[in-house]
């Protein structure tokens, strides 16, 4: 898949909401294909499969954002059962290394063409800085770990990363465009950082190469949701086009 030849929305709204009724009740009101949606750990701990199956019931395309990181075989039997959900999107830790990701696509490997998730390695979360990875023993700064488990990832059969926006241009370069670039640090102008690190605008992320924009509480706290999330969609659709 080329990031010039994607289908759909570019928008991934994560649904961090404490309960399934309250992220029902949001969903809702989204205008129809003007996002994705993304469920995290707190939603999945709260809801559990079954708001997946909802989800995925009602049309939706589902980034399953559990990060998998564990010894290759579980990491393998929990990439297997996301896939049986019926998710678009999953992602595992891609400092867990070769063996566990080449476990996860192999897993993956049996799923009928257009029902086959992509899978997808975070590389260095984008709440952190250089040193935050100096304190967990990586002394080098953000961009250089993320391009060496992002070239890790490619080599291991996935098909393509977690990073910031910062590293997309980068990737981009060297990784090809069918290599998928997920974004989250997303912040439109004037917006709050919140506890994100390396951020963009979504229109300099689309710019430099991002696929999808991975978009939590600027949308979802937003006095007007609907509204926000039109508003990054238009300031990202000139550029998707000319892409
Ligand atoms: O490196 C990463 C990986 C995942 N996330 C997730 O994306 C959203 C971002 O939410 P915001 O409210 O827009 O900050 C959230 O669900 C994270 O778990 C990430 O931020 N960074």
């Amino acid at each position: 898949m080329s990031s010039n030849l994607m289908d759909g929305p570019r928008v991934i709204v994560a649904l961090d909401f404490p309960d399934g009724p309250t992220a029902l009740k949001f969903v809702q009101q989204l205008p129809p294909g003007s996002c994705r949606l993304k469920v995290g750990k707190e939603l999945f701990t709260s809801a559990g499969p079954e708001l997946v199956r909802q989800l995925v019931a009602m049309g939706h395309d589902v980034f399953l954002d559990l990060k998998f990181h564990d010894i290759p075989n579980t990491v393998a039997r929990a990439c297997g059962a996301a896939a049986q959900l019926g998710v678009w999107m999953m992602n595992v830790h891609a400092s867990g290394g070769r063996r566990m990701m080449e476990a996860a696509a192999a897993a993956l490997k049996d799923c009928d063409g257009e029902r086959k998730p992509l899978l997808i390695g975070v590389t260095v979360l984008t709440s952190m800085g250089a040193e935050d990875l100096a304190e967990i023993g990586v002394n080098v700064e953000p961009a250089a770990q993320v391009e060496r488990l992002a070239q890790l990832a490619k080599v291991s059969g996935l098909d393509g990363v977690v990073c910031s926006p910062r590293e997309a241009g980068q990737l981009r370069a060297q990784l090809g465009d069918d290599f998928v670039l997920v974004t989250p640090g997303v912040r439109p102008a004037g917006a709050s950082k919140d506890d994100q690190t390396r951020v963009m605008t979504p229109a300099d992320a689309i710019r430099d190469g991002a696929g999808y924009l991975v978009i939590g509480r600027p949308v979802t706290q937003a006095t007007d949701p609907v509204s926000a999330l039109e508003a990054i969609n238009a300031e990202i659709q000139g550029i998707v086009q000319g892409t």
